[in-house]
């Protein structure tokens, strides 16, 4: 198992045209030796690009690739020690599904009881144990992903496993629970594991951390609580949670900052960075979950109208127009429903703010990036 840490890395398809674009742009990033992490983000923002660079798939354009302090640029992807799982099934057809997961045993050495052991271990998991003696072209496509799936897993002396959204091609009743069994075999064998995913439910079901990646860097290095509860940036702030984060353009004003004549009060280290940065582009994040809905005006509540309601079964997200703005505010099953219009407010601690789309943190307990 090993610590993988990206130093100064960046990476270019295309570093000799004239104007080179960075599919990876400058970042450093440490995978803790022993986690499990999950790497989230739209498509195109370089989730495999950094996953093949890790394996030694792709050489990077610059930087160094370190495996417990030593760096491993040169080294090619067989001689990583990195078991990857792929979107779709990698398996010799020819093969059972036993000697499909004794594979990569076989390959370094393992004596038949140690392989016979493994193999029976990871088959007992994945549900495999009643197809073992099948030819692996006889599988179903979640069968093949599972055998797949099995191939990485079965070694236990592996310094990472790396997996490219494994369960892309297998069905959704299926995916919950083979996630389920992951995250088992993570707390089992302890291995470093990095989960590529655009889904943001199963980066946080599967990864003690999730990076976020947007434009190829990671924004955000945190716990799902973390990125949903203090995004960093206002990227995270959209792209977690369903629906995302609402923002709101503030303008500075003598108390803090300002949304027509009502005022949102600072804290003394938010006041401070507003004094430092001379920029006005400044926004105030909120979640829907924390926005508060009331039937009656209170002094530090707005007035909003209803513009829409969508009932999403055990809970209710209401679209309110605030002037130029469109709030969702979430609602509890059991809470009342406005009709035309109701009166909002923004609870102080869940009231982010953000300058230059970064968020500027309440207290000085900054997280471990
Ligand atoms: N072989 C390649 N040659 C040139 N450009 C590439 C190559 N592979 C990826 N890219 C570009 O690099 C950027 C990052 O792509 P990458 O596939 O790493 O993103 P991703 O987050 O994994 O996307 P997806 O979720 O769609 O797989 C994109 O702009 C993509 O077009």
């Amino acid at each position: 198992m090993a610590e993988i840490h990206l130093k100064s890395l960046a990476h270019s398809y295309n570093r000799n045209a004239e104007k080179p674009e960075y599919a990876i742009r400058e970042m450093d990033h440490v995978w803790h030796d022993g986690g499990a992490f999950a790497l989230l983000g739209p498509s195109g923002c370089g989730k495999s690009t950094l996953l093949n660079i890790i394996s030694g798939l792709l050489k990077p354009s610059d930087g160094e690739v370190l495996f417990n302090g030593v760096k491993v640029n040169d080294i090619l992807p067989q001689d990583r020690n990195i078991a990857q799982v792929f979107q779709f099934p990698v398996v010799y057809d020819t093969m059972s599904v036993f000697d499909n997961l004794a594979f990569p045993l076989r390959n370094m050495g393992a004596g038949d009881a140690k392989i016979q052991s493994k193999v029976s271990e990871i088959a007992e998991i994945l549900e495999l144990t009643d197809v073992l003696k099948k030819k692996a072209a006889n599988l179903t496509a979640d069968e093949k992903q599972k055998v797949s799936m099995g191939r990485g897993l079965v070694r236990d002396d592996v310094s990472a496993i790396l997996f490219d959204e494994p369960l892309t091609v297998i069905d959704p009743q299926l995916k919950w629970k083979l996630r389920r069994k992951l995250k088992q075999i993570h707390q089992k064998f302890k291995t470093t594991m990095v989960y590529v995913t655009h889904d943001q439910l199963e980066a946080s079901t599967f990864a003690d951390k999730i990076a976020l990646m947007y434009q190829g860097q990671v924004v955000q290095f945190g716990t799902p609580r973390e990125l949903f509860e203090q995004p960093n940036h206002t990227f995270v702030g959209y792209f977690i949670g369903s629906p995302g984060m609402n923002f709101l353009e503030v303008k500075r004003c003598e108390q803090g900052v300002c949304l027509g004549d009502k005022i949102f009060p600072l804290n003394d280290l938010e006041k401070q960075a507003l004094q430092m940065i001379d920029s006005n582009n400044l926004k105030v994040g909120i979640r829907p979950e924390f926005v508060h809905v009331w039937d009656d005006a209170d002094d530090s509540a707005y007035r909003a109208e209803v513009e829409f309601v969508e009932d999403l079964g055990t809970y209710k997200i209401v679209s309110l127009r605030l002037g130029e703005h469109l709030i969702k505010a979430r609602l509890q099953e059991d809470q009342k429903v406005p009709k035309e219009h109701a009166f909002i407010s923004f609870p102080e601690q869940w009231l982010m703010l953000y300058i230059d789309e970064f968020l500027v943190a309440k207290d000085d307990h900054n997280e471990e990036n």
